[in-house]
């Protein structure tokens, strides 16, 4: 690929991440077949107004050792969400203040993980949308070699670097990149329908009779 095809590919992408950053996570999920690029409920944000749109950049961390969230920092390009398994460990605080801070001044633009994080009331403040399974105050290592940029699996969702992570109070839908525009152009149209059956049931009809449920009701 010539260097001004992948700059105009680039343009695409970004302006595609942009679109699906307009919708909501639930939209999104329902998009994708069958519930399976959804995350866990386990995963939650740290507060209800949290809300993330961006490239994984994915990190494998040893269980209770956080040296590759610090090395993911160092490589992470402006925009990018840090995506991370800890091996469903959950006793030490992975993530706080100082690593919020140092994220925030690169342009990262979000972290999830599947794991604990500790300082929440100041990354609450430093407005930082963090997406965690857990709160843990124990301190965490920094000294054992996981991996960066490798498929991981997060809250039953196998995450590949590059796919598109979107997250807010419903919960966290993973993108495969190869599907962007096919999801961004679906989820305008469900949208659309949705928009429709509210302006109906506004109208005083009934979600038995729009989603032609009422072939369930029990005799
Ligand atoms: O010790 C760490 O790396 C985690 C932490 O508390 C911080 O980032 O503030
Ligand atoms: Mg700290």
């Amino acid at each position: 690929m010539t260097g001004v095809k992948r700059m105009a590919e680039q343009e695409t992408i970004t302006s595609l991440i942009d679109q699906l950053a307009q919708f909501d996570a639930a939209i999104v999920s329902d998009c994708l077949a069958g519930n399976e690029q959804a995350m866990s409920a386990a995963i939650k944000p740290l507060v209800r107004n949290f809300k993330i749109c961006g490239p994984a950049l994915t990190v494998k961390c040893q269980p209770g050792d956080n040296l590759m969230l610090h090395l993911a920092v160092a490589q992470a390009k402006p925009g990018d969400v840090l995506v991370a398994t800890t091996n469903q460990h959950y006793e030490a605080g992975y993530w706080g203040e100082i690593l919020t801070i140092a994220a925030k001044e690169r342009g990262i633009s979000g972290f999830v993980i599947d794991g604990s994080v500790r300082d929440i009331e100041q990354i609450i403040d430093l407005e930082f949308p963090v997406f965690t399974h857990s709160v843990s105050i124990k301190k965490a290592e920094k000294k054992t070699v996981g991996k960066l940029q490798a498929p991981i699996i997060v809250g039953g969702v196998t995450v590949n670097p590059g796919d598109i992570i979107l997250a807010d109070a419903s919960g966290v839908v993973v993108v495969p990149a190869n599907r962007l525009k096919e999801i961004v152009r679906a989820a305008e149209e469900k949208v659309e329908f949705e928009k429709n059956v509210i302006a109906k049931l506004k109208q005083g009809q009934l979600t038995a009779d729009l989603f032609d449920l009422r072939k369930y009701e029990i005799q």
